[in-house]
């Protein structure tokens, strides 16, 4: 077994883990990663990235079938084909080389296998169970950036019938016939807008709803449009027993004894921590459990510093935001805290400080790529309430701007803005309609600015854009 030293090691190489590397050798310090799949992780290759390729293309589609004279232009329907073709290559054909490159290019050491902590400040790399392969010591950190899988909920048959998890959604080879959805979250609402507009008849079973964490009117406006799309939603239905028969298909009974057919069944309905096989129990951890963390991402035990103050977690294994743009904010926070730290450097960790992800609490930036697309920041007026704050919710037609009727015909949408009234800033904004996602950014400024409201009236929103929308939310507030 060889052994080597870094300054930093960190435990997987997703986007998350990627990113503390690059950050900390940009900071001076040596880092090695350590990745038992592919370099880029579930984002590059089974999660964000694959998934929008194989929504993009009908969603042009849609675009190109609302507006007058581009509508006549078209001659065919979707070409499923070459959307998968499409997909396959922002898959990078789930090669990893380009990124491969990359960590050669920025300096940082790749090792293969399964990283395991051996002891303080020690990880184990494993390709088999003969035992490491090298042992690497971290001189100032170890970061675990181990990422999540799908969980699979305990129903009846259901890992017997090997259903579809996002994984298997994301790369699919052919588009099924019929596909049934378990889950309302923001994965089955995407990929059963995706796989119908591939052209499978889709059935999706929301227990609890559709988008259910986001403002009401989001998922009621997606139910609208799967079914619209000829998706049957169906709300509050429940799994009870799953089973593949021989020729493959796969039935699902459900609670009140209805059956649904399908020939694959998507199972969407959250996500478990990558902690159970990264020897957390040899400094007293509990194999399987999301990370805790303290505001510098450093891995909390019953409260207290786990190992003495080495041990970081940052992206979804610490369950703070499950999406790459926030778990790529906090592997920068985290690879300066660290450089920050081992040079003897004063740590800013107060609130917005550059060594906390304080973003993360109340100002993430989420975007569902549904149709309508749902585009998200801040607080729901729901979490606001319940935090709390003394909140106002404005409310706007967003087809009644003139910017809206011009990017589509008959453009439907909807906007809120949820004022904290004591503060006189937004504490959040949700956006519904066609291509709204480009809006969200000067949503998520305002927010993470706590710009005043006052100020907010002298940023002139151009003219004609879906914009204006910001105009008419302060108008309906009032001065
Ligand atoms: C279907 C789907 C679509 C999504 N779409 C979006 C989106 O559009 N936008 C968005 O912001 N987020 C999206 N997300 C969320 C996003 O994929 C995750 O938030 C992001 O991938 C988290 O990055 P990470 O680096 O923490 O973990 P991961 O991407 O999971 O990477 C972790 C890496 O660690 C490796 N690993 C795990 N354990 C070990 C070990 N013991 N030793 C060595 N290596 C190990 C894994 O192989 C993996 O490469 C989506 C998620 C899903 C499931
Ligand atoms: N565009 C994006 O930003 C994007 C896209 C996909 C995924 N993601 C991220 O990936 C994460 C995982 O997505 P997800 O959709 O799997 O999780 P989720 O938490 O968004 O939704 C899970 C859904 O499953 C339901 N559910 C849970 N247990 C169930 C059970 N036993 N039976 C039936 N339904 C059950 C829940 O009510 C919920 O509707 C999300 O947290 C999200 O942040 C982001």
């Amino acid at each position: 077994m060889g052994n080597a030293t870094y300054d930093v090691v960190v435990i997987g190489a997703g986007p998350v883990g990627e990113n503390v590397a690059d950050r900390v050798v940009r900071g001076g310090l040596t880092a090695a990663v350590v990745e038992r799949e592919l370099v880029g992780g579930e984002c590059s290759y089974w999660a964000c990235m694959p998934t929008k390729a194989l929504l993009r293309s009908a969603t042009a589609l849609r675009a190109a079938r609302r507006l007058p004279g581009a509508r006549e232009a078209i001659t065919g329907d979707l070409d499923a084909a070459a959307v998968l073709r499409r997909r396959d290559a922002f898959a990078s054909n789930w090669s990893d080389s380009g990124q491969v490159s990359w960590l050669d290019s920025a300096g940082i050491a790749l090792y293969r296998g399964q990283g395991r902590i051996g002891s303080d400040r020690v990880v184990e790399v494993w390709t088999g169970e003969d035992g490491p392969v090298v042992s690497l010591t971290a001189r100032h950190a170890v970061v675990v950036a181990t990422g999540s899988s799908a969980l699979i909920p305990d129903v009846t048959g259901i890992r017997e019938a090997a259903p579809w998890t996002s994984r298997e959604a994301a790369a699919a080879a052919e588009v099924p016939g019929r596909l049934a959805v378990i889950g309302g979250g923001v994965v089955a609402s995407e990929m059963a807008t995706a796989f119908a507009g591939l052209g499978s008849v889709v059935t999706v079973l929301a227990r609890d709803g559709v988008l259910h964490q986001a403002e009401p009117f989001a998922g009621e406006r997606v139910v609208q449009s799967l079914r619209e799309a000829g998706v049957q939603v169906r709300l509050g239905a429940e799994a009870a027993s799953v089973h593949r028969d021989g020729e493959g298909t796969v039935h699902i009974t459900l609670t009140d004894g209805e059956r649904v057919e399908a020939d694959e069944l998507l199972v969407a309905t959250g996500r478990t921590p990558n902690t159970q096989d990264i020897g957390l129990d040899t400094i007293g951890l509990k194999p399987g459990a999301w990370l805790t963390v303290d505001d510098t991402l450093r891995v909390l035990d019953d409260g207290a510093l786990a190992g003495g103050g080495w041990l970081y977690a940052a992206g979804d294994v610490n369950r703070r935001s499950l999406l790459t743009h926030q778990g790529k904010y906090q592997a920068r926070a985290v690879g300066d805290v660290i450089v920050a730290r081992a040079r003897g450097e004063a740590v800013e960790d107060g609130r917005w400080g550059r060594h906390v992800a304080t973003a993360d609490e109340r100002a993430v930036p989420q975007v569902v790529f549904t149709d309508p697309e749902i585009a998200s920041v801040g607080l729901t007026a729901a979490a606001a309430e319940a935090a709390g704050l003394r909140i106002r919710v404005v409310d706007y037609d967003l087809a009644a701007v003139a910017g809206s009727a011009l990017h589509a015909e008959g453009y439907q949408g909807h906007a809120r803005m949820v004022v904290d009234e004591d503060r006189q800033v937004i504490a959040g904004v949700t956006l519904a309609g066609p291509d709204v996602a480009e809006l969200l950014h000067a949503a998520t400024i305002a927010v993470v600015g706590e710009v005043p409201l006052d100020r907010l009236w002298h940023a002139v929103p151009a003219f004609p854009t879906v914009s204006e929308v910001w105009l008419r939310l302060l108008e309906a507030y009032g001065r």
